[in-house]
């Protein structure tokens, strides 16, 4: 049943993706960003001084005659980046993709980071990660996917993002005719409220063999990059000629014109691999003549973060239903 999929627009060279949402009656539009790796749905609003707006579009609770202000009740999120949002909450109706949630918590935005207020291309997050990690106090309120699950087919959602191009979020099913090879699951460990695996090995370029060794990591959306233990970053850029970690850069750097090998990580016990193409992992041109890594270093972040660079190598499951996640080539 495809009207449960939302197509996502690829958003500043596939720095992120955003999928169109409805919120209250009648409907309000929105282009927010999907972000497995965090819990609070928000949206930009009416509440915001007008310096922090910047041609985004604006929730007005008071405009819906199906919101209802959940009194009392604030939120604050801060992500990776160093970039913020906070402000209060209200239930309304919400709808992503042909999946329709009555009552949803939505943090309404009275406050957001410079960062924010700059990219002109999303009106706020979707999170779906689990809402042991929201940020709604006096008490923590639940995803639109765990608040969706109940009354989908299947406990899961998947994610087929693409390269430079449109990609879908499907609610609830699994579109056999968006993935070539079989899915291979691996275990989720939600206990940090995060899509969090461990990959079993790598392969850089065309080994045959994999190196074994475990590469525990978050499934993130909203991570750009493959972001990997240090001792698997430098074995990776040991094969890319040239290839230097850049101070003024913070992180890998090669000469554009260097060809870069694919990287493989390996699923369950190694059986399956997802393979990042090279072309991927030439992320960004400096300016300078060199090119910044698509991999680089997870140092400080406590375990590894496979974000947009991996997940568009692939379609993947997130089953929360059975608490696994589904890797196949596409
Ligand atoms: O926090 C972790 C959870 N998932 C990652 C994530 N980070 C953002 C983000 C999006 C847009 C912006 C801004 F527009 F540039 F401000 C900033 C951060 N979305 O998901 C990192």
């Amino acid at each position: 049943p495809d009207e449960d999929s939302a197509d996502a627009e690829p958003q500043l060279g596939d720095e992120e993706w955003t999928v169109p949402v409805s919120i209250g009656t009648p409907p309000q539009g929105f282009k927010l960003d999907l972000d497995t790796g965090s819990s609070d749905l928000w949206v930009f609003s009416t509440l915001l001084s007008k310096e922090e707006v910047n041609g985004q579009s604006l929730y007005d609770p008071n405009k819906s005659t199906t919101a209802a202000k959940m009194t009392g009740y604030t939120w604050d999120c801060h992500y990776g980046d160093g970039s913020f949002s906070s402000g209060y909450i209200y239930q309304d109706t919400v709808t992503i993709g042909g999946v329709t949630v009555a009552k949803q918590p939505v943090e309404v935005a009275k406050t957001v980071a410079p960062q924010f207020t700059q990219d002109t291309a999303l009106d706020g997050l979707v999170g779906l990660g689990f809402w042991t990690i929201n940020t709604a106090e006096p008490k923590k309120q639940k995803t639109f996917f765990e608040n969706a699950a109940p009354n989908l087919e299947k406990g899961l959602f998947t994610a087929d993002l693409k390269h430079e191009a449109p990609g879908s979020y499907n609610f609830g099913w699994i579109d056999e005719n968006a993935h070539a090879s079989n899915i291979t699951y691996a275990d989720v460990d939600s206990s940090d409220g995060y899509w969090m695996w461990t990959s079993p090995g790598y392969a850089v370029g065309d080994a045959k063999g994999i190196n074994k060794t475990a590469i525990r990591g978050i499934t993130d959306t909203g991570t750009t990059l493959l972001l990997l233990p240090d001792d698997v970053v430098d074995t990776y850029y040991g094969q890319v000629d040239g290839a230097t970690w850049a101070e003024e850069w913070s992180g890998y750097v090669f000469d554009c014109n260097t060809t870069v090998p694919d990287f493989s990580f390996a699923v369950d016990n190694g059986t399956a691999k997802v393979t990042v193409p090279g072309e991927y992992l030439n992320y960004a041109e400096n300016g300078d003549g060199t090119c910044y890594g698509g991999i680089q270093s997870d140092y400080g972040v406590g375990f590894s973060i496979f974000g947009d660079i991996a997940i568009k190598s692939a379609f993947v499951v997130f089953d929360q239903q059975n608490l696994k996640l589904g890797w196949a080539s596409k």
